[in-house]
């Protein structure tokens, strides 16, 4: 519908530059006959926007006497505009509304067509995640000033607005005349005057009330407080609140609007943790060892850490540190028969094969074949080679594989993905509190299916990338009262269990499983439970 209207803006601006064409001498019939051509004019053949002003103009001037070899060159076509930073940043809003795209993979593919200058990049990526992030916030604040109601916008202006608000509610380095501006500017090149008018009148309003609008939100109800003043659908504040209380959903809110940070993995088989930082200082990254995870290097400015020679060479690799954390507490040793039975793409599948020194075997499954070539390639690009990829669904291994066959199985389950707020904030909008009722429900699947899979005496490991409880430590209990032969494995290597004790995350009655969440360390909510199978 947005591609449609843009497209009948365009059409429109075509047709309101013919009109100006118009004033200029030529009738609006001679405007179509200049390209249809074998219309002939009443009264003779004549095209009247056509004639000559001077006898003798035409064909000379234009060369129709001369031949083709004389014809002038034609004029190149005129570049097309290239769109600003706010266009590609309303576009891409647009597209994750609409179309319901992930907003980094959209953001990064219009970021490589708009070929930005580093800083509009970075001001595109900021108005990108900055308005959905705070979308309720917005919303409540704009509420109040357009008369019409959110219900009749159309989705581009309804995205224009939202992100005019945010750089000037939550903006300190745009001085708001140039956000309303540059909002006008955008309306008029896309819609009609009406238009353009309705988000000039708006934003002003706004500009004229920011000290009033920015004030905090004050609610009795602490649901629609968190909700309104962080941005977050009332369902999920709720389920925060009940789950570990006010204080503490209020920080998870708040930390899922932070700027998540960029940590890479050290391949321990290639370079020591050590070096790593030294030839990232050398290639201009400040770089930090992380605090949680042995291998993990904290890392902020330089280029693109994707493009560097170390990831190429498989020196690093990008992953969360929280997400590290998973393969510590698998503790894989060097021969071992490992599952990792959800593994696209691939990063703990490939940690794991790196802690056992690449001895003994990792099968790596996953249900989406076009994913498994992405392990592949990381394997690849890491020097490991046994990391061997299938491709299944994990609730039906048993059918490809004994049961009882492995000695360590993860399962790093499909989930609602609140842990990784941060980088995918439209999660917020999109997911709904049935989505984790049937997540949950089909974790329990899986859950049960890895069991079989496990060797007595052997492990199970579970983990997610959120922060839900039912997904969580109730999923792990359920499983428990099912299972009579699983109890909770405490025995995790010292290097993961010292960060969390030390941090406060796990106290001293510590029973196999963790939820880390989005404030402790600043990267990703993540949770764990390490399980034994009984040997009889
Ligand atoms: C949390 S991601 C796994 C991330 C991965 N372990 C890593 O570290 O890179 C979950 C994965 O489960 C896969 N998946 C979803 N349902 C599945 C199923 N029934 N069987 C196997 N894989 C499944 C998805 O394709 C997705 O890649």
């Amino acid at each position: 519908m947005a591609e449609r209207r843009a497209a009948d803006a365009g059409r429109e601006l075509r047709r309101r530059r013919g009109s100006v064409s118009v004033g200029g001498g030529k009738g609006p019939s001679a405007n179509g006959q200049a390209s249809g051509a074998k219309q002939s004019a009443p009264g003779g053949g004549k095209r009247p926007g056509k004639a000559p002003t001077k006898p003798g103009q035409t064909g000379k001037r234009h060369g129709f006497r001369a031949g083709a070899a004389s014809k002038p060159a034609p004029k190149p076509k005129p570049e097309p505009r290239r769109k600003t930073a706010r266009e590609v940043a309303l576009d891409t809003l647009v597209r994750v509304m609409e179309a319901g795209a992930y907003s980094n993979l959209q953001l990064n593919r219009a970021l490589q067509d708009a070929g930005l200058s580093k800083a509009d990049a970075g001001l595109a990526t900021e108005l990108v995640y900055g308005t959905i992030q705070h979308q309720r916030l917005l919303d409540d604040r704009l509420n109040a000033l357009i008369t019409k109601g959110f219900a009749k916008l159309t989705p581009w202006v309804l995205a224009l607005l939202r992100m005019s608000a945010y750089q000037l509610l939550l903006l300190d380095r745009i001085p708001p005349h140039a956000a309303v501006n540059e909002a006008v500017v955008i309306a008029k090149r896309r819609g009609h005057s009406g238009i353009s008018g309705m988000v000039n009148g708006v934003l002003r309003n706004m500009e004229r009330s920011l000290d009033e609008l920015r004030q905090p939100i004050e609610l009795a109800d602490p649901v629609r407080r968190i909700g309104i003043a962080h941005s977050y659908p009332d369902w999920l504040v709720r389920r925060w609140i009940d789950g570990y209380g006010e204080e503490i959903a209020e920080r998870i809110c708040a930390s899922g609007n932070e700027r998540p940070h960029a940590s890479l993995r050290i391949n321990p088989l290639k370079l020591s943790r050590e070096k790593a930082l030294e030839l990232l200082a050398a290639s201009g990254f400040e770089a930090e060892p992380s605090e949680l995870a042995a291998e993990g290097v904290v890392v902020s400015g330089g280029g693109n850490l994707a493009q560097s020679d170390g990831y190429r060479d498989g020196w690093w690799t990008l992953q969360d540190e929280s997400s590290m954390l998973v393969a510590d507490a698998c503790a894989p040793e060097a021969g071992m028969n490992v599952l990792d039975c959800c593994a696209a793409p691939g990063g703990k599948a490939t940690q794991l094969a790196e802690l056992m020194e690449d001895r003994g075997q990792v099968v790596a499954n996953d249900i989406h074949p076009h994913k498994q070539q992405l392990i592949d390639e990381h394997a690849a690009r890491l020097g490991l080679s046994s990391v061997l990829t299938v491709v299944g669904d994990a609730g039906k291994l048993t059918e490809r594989f004994a049961p009882g066959s492995f000695d360590l199985v993860l399962l790093d389950a499909p989930c609602s993905g609140f842990g990784v707020i941060r980088r995918k904030p439209e999660i917020k909008w999109t997911k709904s509190e049935a989505d984790v009722a049937a997540i949950a429900s089909l974790q329990a699947e899986l859950l049960d299916e890895a069991a079989k899979l496990v060797r007595p005496g052997g492990t199970l490991v579970y983990s997610t990338c959120t922060i839900e409880q039912e997904e969580n430590e109730k999923q792990v209990l359920k499983f428990l009262s099912r299972h009579e032969s699983y109890e909770l494995d405490a025995e995790w290597p010292a290097r993961v269990l010292h960060p969390l004790r030390t941090n406060g995350i796990i106290g001293d009655e510590f029973e196999g499983m963790v939820q880390l969440l989005p404030q402790h360390f600043g990267s990703d909510g993540f949770f764990i439970a390490r399980l034994k199978r009984l040997a009889t």
